[in-house]
């Protein structure tokens, strides 16, 4: 997937949304974790967008219980040409679990994408931009979603976006709950390479996203085109 720019992530559990993601998406984040039998929906998937595969852990704000059969699907997700990139947990990547899977990505063509995530709050700027400088050194792109209990929670997140582009890292940046929503239209005008949106607003995978079609129209807005 190319990661040089933004990329705007259709999130969904169902790919049977591609087509409806379509106008406005770059890319699928396809949330394994949260559906029914997906590497059967991966097998059977025709749609245009590439994917990026999640399977995200239950420790890491998903579904997903066993972590090795977790894993394995990753690994075998990796394999379909749909599957552009997968992503991993920085945890996964720090405890050793995660080579084998980033290993059998790229070796299928797909790009890693290491994310972590603070569902509590958001961390002082030393530790956002060692988080980031760690997830970018396994992963094409480094992920860090964080919680806003602030507006001004998001501004740490900002100077930390900015730093790390400039220093040549490709990062996605975003800081959810309420408070933190602006970060999505704003972080991507300071580098931050990934956004996410649900394509149906009742079904959003994290707390504070826009709807497809508003993120898009926002960044599109704010970047001036
Ligand atoms: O990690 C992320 C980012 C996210 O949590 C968000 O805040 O938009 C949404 C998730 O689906 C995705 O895997």
């Amino acid at each position: 997937m190319d990661f040089d720019s933004f990329v705007l992530a259709a999130s969904t559990a169902d790919l049977a949304d591609e087509p409806d993601a379509r106008e406005h998406a770059d890319c699928i984040e396809f949330r394994m974790d949260l559906a029914e039998s997906p590497l059967d929906a991966l097998r059977n998937y025709d749609g245009d967008l590439p994917i990026l595969a999640t399977n995200r852990a239950d420790w890491g704000g998903g579904e997903a219980t066993d972590d090795r059969r977790r894993l394995d699907a990753v690994v075998e997700a990796a394999e379909h040409d749909a599957v552009e990139a997968v992503d991993i947990e920085l945890e996964t990547m720090r405890s050793g679990d995660g080579e084998r899977v980033a290993e059998h990505a790229r070796e299928h063509g797909a790009d890693v994408v290491v994310s972590s995530h603070d569902f509590e709050a958001t961390p002082g700027m030393h530790d956002i931009q060692e988080t980031l400088r760690e997830a970018c050194a396994y992963g094409d792109v480094g992920k860090l979603a964080v919680t806003a209990q602030a507006r001004a929670d998001v501004l740490d997140l900002l100077v930390a976006t900015r730093a790390a582009t400039a220093e040549g890292d490709r990062v996605a940046t975003m800081a959810m709950g309420e408070p933190g929503r602006h970060s999505r239209a704003v972080a991507p005008l300071y580098g931050s390479r990934i956004g996410y949106a649900p394509v149906d607003p009742e079904a959003a995978t994290a707390p504070g996203q826009y709807d497809l079609a508003t993120l898009r129209e926002l960044v599109e807005a704010l970047a001036g085109r």
